[in-house]
């Protein structure tokens, strides 16, 4: 028998692009109709099983007992983790210890003695939180801090007190090892330059202190730095300028360092701090080019990275921890917890709403007057159009706008220093002078160079601020 030869389904090419065409046609009309009628697109619902069918409710007990023993496979998994976290705590301080001792035998003995201190600070990374990333960060902390002969430590300008972390200080430098911490107060731009003046006055009584303007300028190369030593008159002009300040002032105390120690080899630099005070940015303004990513989202920087400067300096980018249990208001306000991951966004809000004007707010987000948060929150839902189904203001997400905003910056702020009272003083006073020598202190952060960098930046005249307490019972 002879087989019928199957037909060719080979078509001109004309044809093929008439049928590609109409296709294309057919789904954008049901793009467009879709669009138009959103609710023919929702998924149908699921009938469940149907009243008539005879075995039910067997089936349905069925179902139940498959969903309650995966939840307590999940449990007994949840609690397997959880006790060989809690059993390896203890083993990952003895390794990290073992680590450290190679490097320094007394930063470790002291170590064990912070343990205490250290421990509060584990948990804090590790528990209460959604993320659970944290544990992982603060492994990675500690390998940046003892790989590091200097460590930056990075304080936003707003609050310096707040980001402040005394106790790993204090760790460091009772160990008795060889390392070295500089304070770097970033985000200059966003403070008055006479609370900055203070509060290097104040910082620079316990640790060497600069100040410092992150680039935040958008291209990959070339950032550009402003040198301390330009005149005033065209500082004022950088006033609103993106380019970096205080980098020389900062290479010039790690190269004296260097130079003044006779470290032939490079020295390395760990730059450590809360979530979003600007670590990566200063590791990129220093570099020149985009090496760290940066972003207004804390807890960005994941992995400990490291930068050669120079053939003289390392950097390492350090993952930011926030070194407390708590999640009050206060703490919300330094923006080192990501804002999906507070249960509670009003409070916040109403601590923000306490502190500034009602003017202010009024004026800035263009609402009426209002009597209290909840209030300041349905207006300004409106104002923006965050509505809920039915219309109803949607508080959360207006929520979300102010806590942004005081997190960029756009709702100034900023705290004034305590008075210096050296019997409270957490910090030896002497160190500052005995560190004079490695770095050259005098020559290189004094006050007419402080001068020079804060010669372009806003005074407390062009401020409509927002009074914050300095509180640092929290770090
Ligand atoms: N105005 C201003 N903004 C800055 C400055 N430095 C950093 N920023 C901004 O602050 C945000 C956080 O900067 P990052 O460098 O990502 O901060 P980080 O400390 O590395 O953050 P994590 O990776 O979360 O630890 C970014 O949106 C930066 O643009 C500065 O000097 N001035």
């Amino acid at each position: 028998m002879v087989r019928k030869k199957a037909k060719s389904k080979r078509m001109t090419c004309a044809r093929r692009y008439k049928n590609q065409k109409n296709i294309n046609e057919h789904k954008r009309k049901e793009r467009r109709e879709a669009r138009k009628n959103p609710k023919s697109r929702k998924l149908k619902k699921d009938p469940g099983i149907p009243n008539l069918y005879p075995f039910k409710d067997q089936l349905l007990n069925k179902i139940e007992q498959q969903k309650r023993k995966l939840e307590d496979e999940k449990q007994r998994q949840k609690d397997a983790r959880n006790s060989l976290f809690n059993k390896n705590r203890k083993l990952n301080f003895a390794s990290l210890s073992e680590d450290a001792s190679k490097r320094d035998a007394e930063f470790d003995n002291d170590h064990v003695s912070e343990e205490e201190g250290i421990s509060t600070a584990i948990d804090a990374a590790v528990v209460g939180q959604k993320d659970n990333s944290r544990k992982a960060y603060y492994k990675e902390f500690r390998k940046v801090l003892e790989a590091a002969d200097v460590i930056l430590e990075v304080l936003d300008a707003r609050d310096p007190l707040g980001c402040r972390t005394k106790h790993i200080e204090k760790m460091i430098l009772e160990s008795g090892s060889t390392k070295r911490v500089i304070l770097v107060l970033n985000k200059i731009d966003l403070v008055p330059r006479e609370n900055i003046m203070q509060w290097l006055i104040y910082l620079r009584k316990e640790l060497p202190t600069i100040a410092f303007k992150s680039s935040t300028q958008s291209q990959r190369k070339n950032l550009g730095h402003v040198s301390a030593s330009v005149s005033t008159a065209s500082n004022k002009m950088l006033q609103h300028s993106n380019e970096c300040l205080g980098a020389d002032m900062l290479i010039k105390l790690l190269k004296n360092y260097s130079r003044n120690l006779n470290i032939k080899t490079s020295i390395t630099v760990g730059v450590i701090g809360i979530p979003n005070v600007g670590k990566s940015s200063i590791i990129n303004s220093l570099k020149r080019s985009k090496v760290c990513d940066i972003g207004a989202t804390p807890g960005l920087t994941k992995f400990a990275q490291e930068i050669h400067l120079d053939k003289n300096i390392k950097l390492l980018d350090c993952p930011g921890i926030v070194f407390t249990r708590d999640k009050n208001a206060e703490i919300l306000l330094r923006n080192c917890i990501k804002i999906e991951l507070l249960d509670d966004l009003i409070s916040p809000v109403e601590l923000i709403v306490s502190r500034c004007k009602p003017e202010q707010l009024m004026i800035r987000y263009n609402v009426p007057m209002f009597r209290d948060v909840n209030e300041f929150l349905l207006h300004l839902a409106r104002q923006r159009g965050k509505l809920k189904h039915g219309g109803i203001p949607d508080i959360d997400s207006a929520a979300k706008i102010v806590l942004q905003d005081w997190n960029s910056g756009k709702i100034p702020y900023y705290t004034i220093p305590p008075v210096i009272d050296k019997n409270n003083a957490i910090l030896d006073s002497t160190i500052v002078s005995t560190w004079s020598k490695e770095f050259n202190l005098n020559e290189t952060c004094n006050e007419v160079e402080d001068q020079n960098i804060l010669s372009g930046s806003k005074s407390e005249s062009d401020f409509d601020r927002v009074m914050v307490d300095s509180d640092e019972s929290n770090n």
